[in-house]
């Protein structure tokens, strides 16, 4: 049973474990939406990729969430045909893998989730999922970007992620009728705690208010929502670290176990130039897209931190804000192009985006240039 009275009534059933009570929902099989099951209705949408022609051993295991560094991965695609470049896909998880990473993120915003179909996330996912297991990274999480804007299509890419092997979906709010919205929140927490409900996997949040409209989910209803027994972390790309500090505070007070290399609710700075700032405040960590370029930087900014290194990890705190700086602007495109000009792959992002021209492109690449040398360095 919930070990949260306010909870809403679960769809699944709990034992103990890390990152609350471990929540067992109901299979899949047996949610419906609608009057279809989330996979009929997948098939009714789009062609449902396969899950059972990627033959993946331990789709699914047990993979806590603990505190770390986590990796929005991009996605690769064939220049050209813009097809999904599995291969890419595949050899730069493993990249992040061996760097020491603690999780990847399909689907995050540097994943390009808005450019592709149900059976394309689906395809990247498995391929990421493959991937890690193969090279021996079976026990590293994956969570999968599934926001979308209504809750049925919502609890359908959370069913879907766990299809494919993912571990934990991040869910945006809604956003294009915020408007209409009721001014308590209502809406928006409703939406988060049917779509946790219904969900085969935990649900993170993300509060990215440039990617919804300027909707900011404030403390009070991140700490409110962390009750629910299948929402057990949260994104902050807002940088706000006030409300970082409120939500970590609060949701380790609520929490039974205060472990703090197993915290119950995850709070994780949504982008890594604000790293160490995130643990002064009482963070776990980061799930940050610069970590695609440099990995071993973002990792060795927190140790230092944790060391009690002070001098040091802000030494490289201002150069990994300085490369986030590169990557805040340029977005996905010039995050890709960093990666080309320094690792030799990244290729373009798929249509509408712009390719970027050779004079860009060399913009990009000098931004993370002292970041990618102290990359080098580690
Ligand atoms: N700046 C963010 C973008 C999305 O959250 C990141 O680093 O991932």
């Amino acid at each position: 049973m919930s070990p949260h009275n306010d909870a809403p009534s679960p769809v699944g059933s709990y034992t103990a474990g890390f990152n609350r009570m471990a929540f067992h929902p109901t299979p899949s099989s047996a949610i419906r939406i609608g009057n279809l099951t989330p996979s009929e209705s997948a098939s009714t949408l789009s062609s449902s990729y396969d899950s059972s022609t990627l033959d993946v051993p331990a789709l699914h295991m047990t993979r806590p969430l603990v505190p770390g560094v986590y990796v929005p991965t991009m996605c690769f695609f064939e220049e050209v045909s813009e097809e999904v470049d599995t291969a890419a896909i595949a050899r730069h998880a493993v990249r992040l893998a061996r760097a020491g990473v603690t999780g990847l993120a399909t689907q995050g915003s540097n994943g390009e989730a808005v450019h592709l179909t149900h059976a394309e996330r689906q395809l990247v996912t498995l391929t990421t999922r493959k991937a890690l297991n193969d090279a021996g990274y079976a026990h590293m999480p994956i969570i999968v970007g599934c926001g979308s804007q209504s809750t049925r299509e919502t609890i359908q890419y959370c069913c879907e992620a766990w299809d494919a092997g993912g571990d934990y979906a991040l869910v945006l709010p809604p956003s294009y009728y915020s408007s209409l919205f009721a001014p308590s929140n209502e809406t928006v927490m409703e939406f988060f705690k049917t779509v946790a409900s219904a969900s085969p996997i935990p649900i993170i949040i993300y509060n990215f208010p440039g990617a919804v409209g300027g909707l900011d989910l404030s403390s009070d209803v991140i700490v409110q929502l962390s009750a629910h027994p299948n929402i057990v972390g949260v994104k902050l790309t807002c940088g706000n670290t006030g409300k970082l500090n409120r939500v970590a505070a609060a949701t380790r007070k609520l929490s039974k176990t205060r472990d703090p290399n197993h915290p119950e609710f995850l709070v994780l700075a949504g982008s890594a130039d604000f790293s160490i700032q995130s643990l002064v405040a009482g963070g776990h960590g980061i799930l940050a897209g610069l970590a695609n370029i440099a990995p071993k930087a973002c990792i060795k900014t927190i140790e230092l931190y944790k060391q009690g290194k002070y001098v040091e990890a802000q030494n490289m705190q201002e150069i990994v804000s300085e490369g986030d700086w590169t990557a805040i602007q340029g977005g996905v495109v010039g995050v890709k192009a960093g990666l080309q000009g320094w690792m030799g792959y990244g290729g373009y992002c798929r249509s509408p985006l712009p390719k970027p021209t050779g004079e860009q492109a060399k913009k990009w690449k000098e931004g993370f240039r002292n970041l990618v040398m102290l990359e080098k360095s580690l």
